[in-house]
């Protein structure tokens, strides 16, 4: 278990995936068509939304069907370290709200860009000092816009001129909060942080956006789960206002996580069958749900029924060209499954995936063309032509979602083998297994 997560001992599910593993999955090649029921995790945005909400609120708060993964554990660290307590029970995580102290201490960050974008505000709330760090790929990834726009709104924060992590927030016992201005085009997350916090910030929060922000879903995630939470949010076109509030809520229950539910949902396109994904809510801000349109245009079925979505596919994939800039999470999966169109695709608007995980354009044009792809990288997205491609090592980066789309080329593409497959335990421990059930693999 890495640095700063808090044990969690209702399930075990832990696997290692530890930072440049190299251990190896040689993942299933589909010998028939698929006809599976799989029901994903929760959904890390929510979850981890939903504990720092609770951790701000004025009483306990019950967090049912949290995620329980790296990204989870790091927040619940997190927060830990500024005063909100945790514990598990059967069916979900109990928050106590957050009570102030003093002295020093360290949140680790691990590769979680919620935890590192959702977490300082809450530090310069408190009296602490606090370090903030995390893995060598966060130290990459874009915060200084935040930390900025945190420091307008009165926080004392050092990052030693770099704008990056590592950086400490002194808490001063309190924000002013008021009117800033905020480019948040490098991630959402800048802005969902403010929102989120606004509501303990003595004036509330004004953020003006400069720019566009990319995964607007996320946005009105936010905003949705701060109504839920007894928040006021309004937004007027590039205008955010979230007034002082008291927050409460005694229970939330997480929804699924429809990003990791892609790899599931794609999956009978490339292999044909069918695939159902239990408990897919009929209403969500997820940006996950954008795959029923994008199963449609890319040539498959995908129908709400019962309990969850059903999928459908015929083993063709219909090429297309798609703008990923609200949905750019989704970009991995699709880019594996664009590499079975019939015919060239191009995949626009997530120049911002260059500060995700890992640089995913460039991991994604590297590793889809050492199969045997002919991917190229473009000023904000890939380019992506038939070709055919072959077996060999998928190199993943430490990213969660590259082990996923390595998944999906090994649907048809017979001798693939993932390195380091635990890292999708950043978001879903459980994945190999879950896949191994719906692509059963032949004794070995
Ligand atoms: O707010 C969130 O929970 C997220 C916002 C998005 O970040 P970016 O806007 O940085 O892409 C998304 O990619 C990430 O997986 C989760
Ligand atoms: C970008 C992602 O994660 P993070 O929350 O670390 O930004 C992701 O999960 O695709």
């Amino acid at each position: 278990m890495p640095d700063g997560c808090p044990a969690w001992p209702w399930r075990p599910v832990w696997d290692s995936g530890a930072v440049g593993e190299k251990n190896t999955w040689a993942a299933p090649t589909a010998s028939e068509r698929l006809d599976a029921t799989v029901r994903v995790p929760g959904s890390k945005s929510i979850t981890n939304r939903a504990f720092v909400l609770a951790a701000l609120s004025a009483g306990e708060t019950l967090v049912r069907n949290p995620l329980d993964s790296r990204d989870a554990r790091l927040m619940l660290g997190a927060l830990d370290a500024l005063g909100a307590a945790s514990h598990a029970v059967s069916d979900g995580v109990r928050v106590q709200p957050m009570t102030d102290g003093d002295g020093e201490v360290e949140v680790a960050l691990g590769n979680a860009g919620t935890v590192a974008r959702f977490t300082p505000p809450l530090a310069a709330l408190g009296s602490r000092t606090v370090h903030f760090d995390g893995d060598p790929a966060i130290r990459r990834r874009p915060v200084a816009p935040l930390l900025q726009a945190l420091t307008d709104l009165g926080a004392d924060i050092d990052d030693g001129g770099r704008g990056t992590v590592p950086f400490t927030v002194r808490g001063r016992g309190g924000l002013a909060g008021g009117t800033v201005e905020l480019d948040s085009s490098a991630s959402s997350q800048f802005l969902s942080a403010l929102l989120l916090s606004g509501p303990a910030f003595e004036r509330g929060v004004t953020v003006r956006l400069l720019g566009k922000t990319p995964s607007e879903p996320h946005i009105a995630m936010t905003m949705d789960m701060l109504r839920r939470f007894g928040a006021a949010p309004e937004r007027d076109g590039s205008e955010f206002h979230v007034p002082p509030a008291t927050l409460a809520l005694s229970e939330y229950t997480v929804e699924p996580d429809l990003s990791s539910a892609a790899p599931f949902v794609v999956a009978p396109l490339v292999a044909g069958g069918r695939v159902h994904v239990e408990g897919w809510p009929s209403e969500t801000t997820q940006p996950g749900d954008r795959l029923r349109s994008l199963v449609r245009e890319l040539g498959g079925e995908a129908v709400l029924e019962g309990d969850g979505l059903t999928v459908t596919g015929t083993g063709t994939v219909a090429a297309a060209t798609l703008d990923l800039h609200e949905v750019g999470e989704l970009t991995p999966v699709l880019a594996a499954l664009l590499c079975f169109a019939d015919g060239p695709s191009e995949i626009r608007g997530v120049a911002h995936l260059r500060g995700h995980e890992t640089d995913r354009l460039a991991a994604l044009a590297t590793e889809l063309s050492a199969l045997g792809g002919d991917v190229t990288e473009t000023d904000d997205g890939l380019r992506i032509h038939p070709a055919p491609l072959h077996g060999g090592t998928f190199h993943t980066y430490d990213d969660h979602r590259l082990v996923m789309a390595g998944a999906v080329l090994a649907l048809r593409v017979p001798g693939i083998t993932v390195e380091n497959p635990a890292t999708v335990g950043k978001t879903y421990p459980g994945f190999v297994s879950d896949w191994e059930r719906l692509v059963p693999v032949p004794s070995r």
